[in-house]
């Protein structure tokens, strides 16, 4: 077994600036996708909950967020070691009380998770203000609410939050969300699956895939759930969790990128490891559109040369369309005849890749939107018109990861060359973009 040092990290390949793509060409083929970075994260915080060891398969382990939790996980006195490229051991014995690293801790959103787990593991924990992809302004209310109902004492201040476990405090707690946060649902979680005897009800959980998959791995731990309605989940204390395998799964998100790539270069081919059951509104939009998509035993069969109609689209919640879909279903509408729209509620801050793609020729407005968005804030709608064939441009900037991966694909079906620079973005949620593409005859560069 290897240790992932800070010596193998350094060791890594130097790190890519910027991609130069031509595009032009079809995607056909076959391609892998790699486990859940939003799957993958909660999955190391939930593995480290046990003073056994926990195996989690199927880990994204190139990705600049996974590598980031990793030695997050490490400073609180978790052991991560790696089995193979994409397995790593997880031991939560050594965590201890520790205060965070900022340079670490801001740049991923994910670093939120450790809180419920300090707490399950009766630590403090100073944690400076979370970070991830620029798309809005990003609540933390209900993580710090949800821990206080609980008992605990959670301090805030400009610079980040204290969390002090007070475990003769707890007791049953019952919480209500005002909407089903993904991560505040997912530290309601690691927060109450150590107290013993103690049960948890939270009304509105987020109930998407990666949620289940995380309690999935959970259960096999040994920890006890029951949804006592659609909506509420009830977590029953257990007094330890047992070491465990568990492999996470796909990444959905990526399904969906390698799914635009195909439509918008007109190609054809499968994704290994797509599931339509965790797409279901995604892809049954895009059947609206035209997309010819089936599901096979082994992924999802796409194919992209038809004649895309126009759909509207608005994100919501799950089971409703993926905020993070949504810029790669915007690529998708870039064939289409006519003008779609998309209407963002759920982060205000998501349509900067709009300008990026108009500086390719794509002819889209965002406008406001006359509604307030989940985080406060007022939302808008992007409107995208039909436009002239894209032409390559070399001045492309990827703004966050998904908006990134939009890019990169909108530059697939352009005329001649593009760059797009700052894709440390990209790679914090993809690591293999450019292979992706290249396995199914596309022409991405790293440089
Ligand atoms: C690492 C990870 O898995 N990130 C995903 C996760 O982020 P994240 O866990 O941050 O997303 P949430 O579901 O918590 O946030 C969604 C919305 O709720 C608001 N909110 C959230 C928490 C809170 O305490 N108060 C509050 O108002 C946020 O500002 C945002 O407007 O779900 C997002 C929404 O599907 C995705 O875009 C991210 O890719
Ligand atoms: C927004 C995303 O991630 P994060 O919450 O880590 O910024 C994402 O995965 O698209």
């Amino acid at each position: 077994m290897s240790k992932l040092t800070e010596l193998s990290l350094k060791e890594r390949p130097k790190a890519t600036n910027s991609y130069v793509i031509k595009g032009g060409k079809p995607l056909k083929g076959e391609v892998v996708v790699q486990g859940a970075k939003n799957a993958a994260l909660p999955a190391l915080v939930a593995a480290s909950l046990s003073d056994e060891m926990v195996e989690v398969k199927n880990v994204p382990l190139e990705l600049n967020d996974v590598n980031n939790l990793i030695t997050l996980l490490r400073e609180v006195g978790v052991e991560v070691n790696s089995k193979d490229e994409t397995t790593l051991t997880v031991n939560g014995e050594g965590w201890r009380s520790t205060e965070l690293d900022p340079n670490i801790a801001s740049k991923i959103r994910h670093s939120l998770l450790l809180l419920g787990g300090s707490i399950a593991k009766d630590c403090s924990l100073y944690l400076p203000l979370a970070g991830g992809c620029e798309i809005g302004d990003r609540k933390h209310d209900l993580h710090v609410l949800s821990l206080k109902n609980m008992g605990h004492e959670v301090i805030e201040s400009g610079e980040g939050i204290r969390a002090i476990p007070e475990l003769d405090n707890v007791n049953h707690t019952e919480i209500e969300f005002y909407y089903p946060s993904f991560g505040a649902t997912l530290n309601v979680i690691f927060a109450s699956v150590l107290r013993n005897g103690k049960v948890t009800s939270l009304k509105n959980a987020a109930k998407n895939p990666e949620v289940l998959d995380v309690i999935q791995l959970l259960e096999q731990m040994g920890a006890t759930f029951h949804w006592t309605d659609e909506n509420t989940l009830e977590i029953i204390g257990v007094d330890k969790l047992n070491g465990t395998s568990y492999r996470v799964m796909s990444d959905r998100i990526i399904v969906s990128t390698m799914i635009a790539a195909i439509a918008v270069t007109k190609g054809n081919g499968t994704i290994i490891g797509g599931n339509e059951n965790v797409l279901e509104t995604e892809v049954a939009i895009w059947r609206k559109a035209g997309l010819n998509i089936q599901q096979k035993e082994n992924g999802l069969f796409v194919d992209g040369n038809y004649k895309i109609e126009p759909v509207n689209i608005e994100t919501k919640a799950y089971p409703g369309f993926h905020t993070d879909i949504q810029p790669l279903h915007a690529i998708i509408m870039l064939r289409a005849k006519g003008s779609s729209t998309i209407k963002e509620t759920i982060l205000d801050g998501r349509f900067l890749y709009c300008e990026e793609l108009n500086k390719l020729g794509a002819n889209i407005t965002i406008e406001n939107g006359g509604f307030t968005c989940v985080n406060g804030a007022s939302g808008q709608v992007a409107i995208l018109e039909e436009s002239s064939p894209l032409m390559g441009t070399s001045n492309l900037i990827a703004s966050d990861i998904r908006g990134g991966a939009a890019v990169v694909l909108a530059a697939l079906a352009a005329d001649e060359q593009s760059e797009i620079a700052n894709v440390y973005q990209i790679e914090r949620g993809y690591s293999n973009l450019p292979e992706l593409i290249n396995t199914l005859g596309g022409n991405v560069e790293r440089k």
